[in-house]
């Protein structure tokens, strides 16, 4: 395991599993201690991005092989763009939390084709930059529905149960596939946000120097 002062971080979960809420309080607990941080997500609030976002509400259609691709052009434009690419920001010093990167793909588009593609696909981003660590907060998809429908008022399209555990179920095997070549801490997101910041932060910290 890599010992640095700043990390590139990504977290993965299932829709509703508390990534947005994890990154922030994450992103908090590093500020507190000193560290610069950059926190971002994917899809992105850019080109690419906004063009997935209006194809997930279901106001312009695409095939899913057009969506996988899309995915892969947002990552790229987020790792290497000049402006405000990641591989900048961690060239600057900032510790980078990601709210989903490509172990995304491999779960919600390998939902939907072979999930060796999208690993292929995703090639190119894994070799630019692999996190120091994967973090899955892992929920039951039944308590993320809830959650979902609790806090929200349009659900999207991949937001349906038998989706989210078909999500889930991919999700693991990715990891299993790649066990190997990533590091992947899982973590019970089942609990409360303090629980689970707990353990997020522990396991961030025995990475820092
Ligand atoms: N551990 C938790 N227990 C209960 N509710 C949570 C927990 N974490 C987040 N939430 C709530 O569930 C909803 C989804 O959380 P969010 O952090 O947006 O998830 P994600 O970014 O993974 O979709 C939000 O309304 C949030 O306040
Ligand atoms: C990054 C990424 C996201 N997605 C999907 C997962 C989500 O359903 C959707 C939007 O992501 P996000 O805004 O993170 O949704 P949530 O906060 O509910 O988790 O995009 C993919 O299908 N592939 C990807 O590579």
């Amino acid at each position: 395991m890599k010992h640095r002062n700043n990390l590139f971080i990504a977290l993965e979960g299932i829709d509703g599993s508390g990534k947005s809420t994890q990154t922030k309080l994450l992103t908090e607990q590093l500020t507190n201690q000193g560290h610069k941080v950059y926190s971002t997500f994917e899809p992105t609030n850019n080109q690419i991005g906004k063009l997935i976002r209006d194809i997930l509400k279901g106001n312009t259609k695409a095939d899913y092989r057009i969506i996988a691709g899309l995915f892969v052009a947002d990552r790229l434009d987020h790792l290497l763009n000049e402006e405000y690419g990641i591989v900048k920001k961690l060239a600057e010093g900032y510790t980078v939390i990601m709210d989903r990167y490509y172990f995304s793909s491999y779960a919600y588009q390998g939902a939907h084709m072979d999930i060796d593609w999208v690993i292929q696909a995703n090639a190119m981003s894994a070799s630019i930059l692999r996190p120091d660590v994967n973090i899955f907060i892992d929920v039951a998809p039944e308590i993320s529905m809830q959650r979902l429908h609790a806090n929200r008022d349009t659900i999207e399209l991949f937001e349906t149960l038998d989706n989210l555990k078909l999500v889930r179920s991919k999700y693991m095997e990715a990891f299993e596939k790649l066990k190997g070549d990533e590091y992947i801490y899982s973590v019970d997101g089942n609990r409360t946000p303090e629980l689970i910041a707990g353990d997020i932060w522990q396991k961030v910290a025995s990475m820092l120097t």
